[in-house]
């Protein structure tokens, strides 16, 4: 049998199975003052139940790339597709968090989360029963009635994860979720955030601007370049699943993740 001329740059089966699949993808922004190449000759499969940060230099174009997958913005060239689906429009079947909670303030925790049932007209026997695992996989047990100004920062966020992951996404996409809170807070964040991928199994692609956040909670760092943002470096890191923080950063597999990131990134291009 000859041999196909060309051969196929991708492989089709790989493709369906990825959870998020980015293919050669650019994106402009023209605007009547500049012309921004934000992002250029972008390609990144995730396949499903993985843990991706992506880290780069300030507008390298991280949170542009999650846009994308969310459907909020269409690329200038190229195509994403969330499980084999071309992404045409903005989606339903992800989970967004930010680097603030922004909950409703006359809401109570429980009635923030269960507004993303509202949103996508969930039953809601099954809405209020997910909201309740929820709940107590982040360690809110006892605040579902309190309001956000009565909350701290770290549980405003544990709100806006469990509303993020209350319609069970595909994909959870997170941009610098943790950014805004203090360092403690932080890393406990980190650990529940662990330990909440391992019991849903969700995908997870984070932006960050912490090298250790980064190592600590992936599977593989895509290391971004300035602007216009390309990948310099896909990092696998080679560690269990479940890490408990201080052993985890004791290893050796993590000091060298942590050396190479800040290396392909130089000094000072990261918060830490
Ligand atoms: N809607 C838009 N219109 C015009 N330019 C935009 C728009 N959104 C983003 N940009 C530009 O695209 C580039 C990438 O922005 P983006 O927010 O994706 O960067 P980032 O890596 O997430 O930055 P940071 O780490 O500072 O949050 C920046 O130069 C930004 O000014």
């Amino acid at each position: 049998m000859s041999k196909p001329e060309t051969a196929p740059q991708t492989d089709p089966a790989a493709e369906a199975q990825a959870a998020v699949h980015v293919d050669e993808v650019a994106v402009r922004f023209r605007t009547r003052k500049r012309d921004v190449t934000a992002l250029r000759e972008v390609s990144l499969d995730v396949p499903m139940g993985e843990f991706v940060s992506i880290v780069g230099p300030s507008g390298c174009g991280k949170s542009t790339l999650l846009k994308l997958v969310a459907g909020l913005l269409k690329p200038t060239t190229g195509t994403v597709r969330l499980r084999g689906d071309k992404v045409t429009g903005p989606r339903h079947d992800i989970g967004y968090v930010f680097q603030r909670a922004a909950l409703l303030e006359w809401r109570s925790a429980r009635r923030n989360i269960l507004l993303q049932a509202e949103m996508r007209k969930m039953p809601s026997a099954q809405a209020r029963r997910r909201a309740d695992e929820l709940i107590e996989m982040t360690g809110l047990r006892g605040f579902e009635d309190a309001l956000p100004h009565e909350l701290s920062g770290g549980m405003q966020q544990r709100v806006a994860l469990c509303r993020a992951l209350l319609h069970e996404p595909r994909v959870l996409l997170m941009d610098e979720p943790f950014g805004a809170l203090d360092a403690l807070t932080r890393e406990q964040l980190n650990v529940e955030m662990n330990r909440i991928w391992r019991e849903t199994g969700t995908t997870v692609l984070l932006v960050t601007h912490s090298i250790a956040e980064a190592a600590y909670l992936s599977n593989r760092v895509v290391v971004m370049s300035d602007r216009p943002g390309t990948i310099r470096e896909i990092i696998d890191v080679d560690l269990p699943a479940e890490r408990q923080y201080s052993p985890t950063m004791a290893k050796p597999e993590f000091s060298r993740v942590t050396s190479r990131i800040r290396d392909l990134l130089g000094a000072g291009a990261a918060a830490d």
